[in-house]
């Protein structure tokens, strides 16, 4: 096999994408590496310019501190080229179309690092499905980033720990010594599908939490859905060949509560602005950042149709997204489901 360059790449100059050169960056300079090369691919110039000249990435993460090593450029060609590492930080919706550019420049030992938590609308894909398709790219040179994550709280260095998930196992570990350094933690594993899933449904769930804040239910309420919502999640991973065990580490129960506690969390966040009764577009334009809830959600119902698989809540808030269904009449709607045994099934 050819050996792996050591410029790492970011696709994707948005909260995540940006903090997570910053912890790259962070660990090769914990780890003694000289003159590390890190790159962020950002879509606008004027991201680029404040990240390459100033250190700063003022849109996203403002008072944030950007290492001395990182740089962006807007061309994503001369970025993917000599990269070892590239990772997938754009909005899910827009990954296909950035695939045959990274194909055309992609080094043929890099391994591709998806840190998205969405599913593509039409097709259902899981990010890991769409690199296999549209880069030719073999299972050992994927893996999937994932836990609770929160990208703020990273960027200014609060301790933090993540799943690195790939199919090969030297895989993960060569992503975990690479991410690894003083504020986060990466621990590895195998389950790929799991990690996934937990990362996009979890967006769903924090949904459901957000009506539950906006029309001004307490915590009971919010438990009940967040438990509920990891139950039908688990349904899910396991129909699609994932492990039940990845349910309770970071990227499951991890994330979920931490998304479904945090003020940070955009998902929650829109789904209060449901509750508080925005529309679907209002919510949407109060954000003016990816909530990858909200786009996803019908491909998560329909993923879960074709799988036989039931999801009380997730199809719920696909009908309010849709405008289907009104938030007022949600809780009664799930309340009223036939009754059965606490489980999974
Ligand atoms: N922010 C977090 O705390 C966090 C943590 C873990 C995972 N994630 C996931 O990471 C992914 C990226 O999220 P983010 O928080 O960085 O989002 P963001 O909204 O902060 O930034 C999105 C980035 O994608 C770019 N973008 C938007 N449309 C694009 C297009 N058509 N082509 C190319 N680039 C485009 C934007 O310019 C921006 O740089 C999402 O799937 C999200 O769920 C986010
Ligand atoms: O802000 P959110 O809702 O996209 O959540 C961010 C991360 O996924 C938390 O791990």
């Amino acid at each position: 096999m050819n050996a792996r360059p050591e410029k790492l790449v970011v696709v994707g100059a948005g909260s995540w994408g940006t903090t997570f050169a910053k912890v790259l960056a962070d660990s090769a300079i914990e780890r003694g590496v000289v003159e590390p090369e890190i790159v962020l691919w950002a879509r606008r110039p004027e991201v680029a310019e404040d990240i390459t000249a100033r250190k700063r990435n003022t849109d996203y993460l403002p008072d944030i501190d950007l290492p001395a090593c990182l740089s962006a450029t807007t061309d994503l060609a001369e970025a993917v080229a000599g990269a070892g590492l590239v990772v997938l930080a754009i909005p899910a919706q827009e990954v296909r179309g950035h695939l045959p550019t990274i194909r055309a420049h992609l080094d043929p030992a890099a391994v591709v690092v998806s840190l998205v938590k969405g599913l593509e609308r039409g097709t259902d894909a899981r990010m890991s499905e769409l690199c296999a398709e549209e880069l030719g790219l073999p299972d050992e040179r994927f893996a999937v980033v994932s836990g609770p994550n929160l990208a703020l709280e990273i960027a200014r260095q609060e301790p933090t720990a993540t799943v690195v998930a790939s199919a090969d196992p030297a895989t993960a570990e060569w992503i975990a010594v690479r991410t690894s350094g003083p504020y986060f933690r990466p621990y590895t594993n195998t389950d790929v599908t799991g990690v996934e899933i937990c990362g996009v449904v979890k967006n769903v769930i924090a949904l459901a939490v957000g009506i539950c804040d906006g029309l001004g239910y307490g915590d009971n309420s919010k438990a009940s859905v967040i438990t509920r919502g990891l139950a039908e999640t688990a349904r899910l991973v396991e129909s699609l060949g994932g492990q039940a065990e990845t349910l309770a580490g970071l990227a499951g129960l991890g994330d979920l509560v931490a998304t479904c506690a945090s003020p940070l969390s955009r998902n929650r966040t829109a789904g209060r602005h449901l509750g508080q009764g925005l529309s679907v577009e209002e919510a949407t334009a109060r954000l003016k950042q990816t909530a990858e809830g909200m786009k996803s959600v019908s491909a998560v119902v329909d993923l879960a149709r074709r799988h036989g698989v039931e999801m009380p809540i997730s199809e719920a808030m696909n009908a309010v997204i849709a405008g289907a269904l009104d938030v007022d009449t949600l809780a009664g709607l799930l309340l009223a489901r036939d009754l059965k045994p606490e489980g999974r099934s």
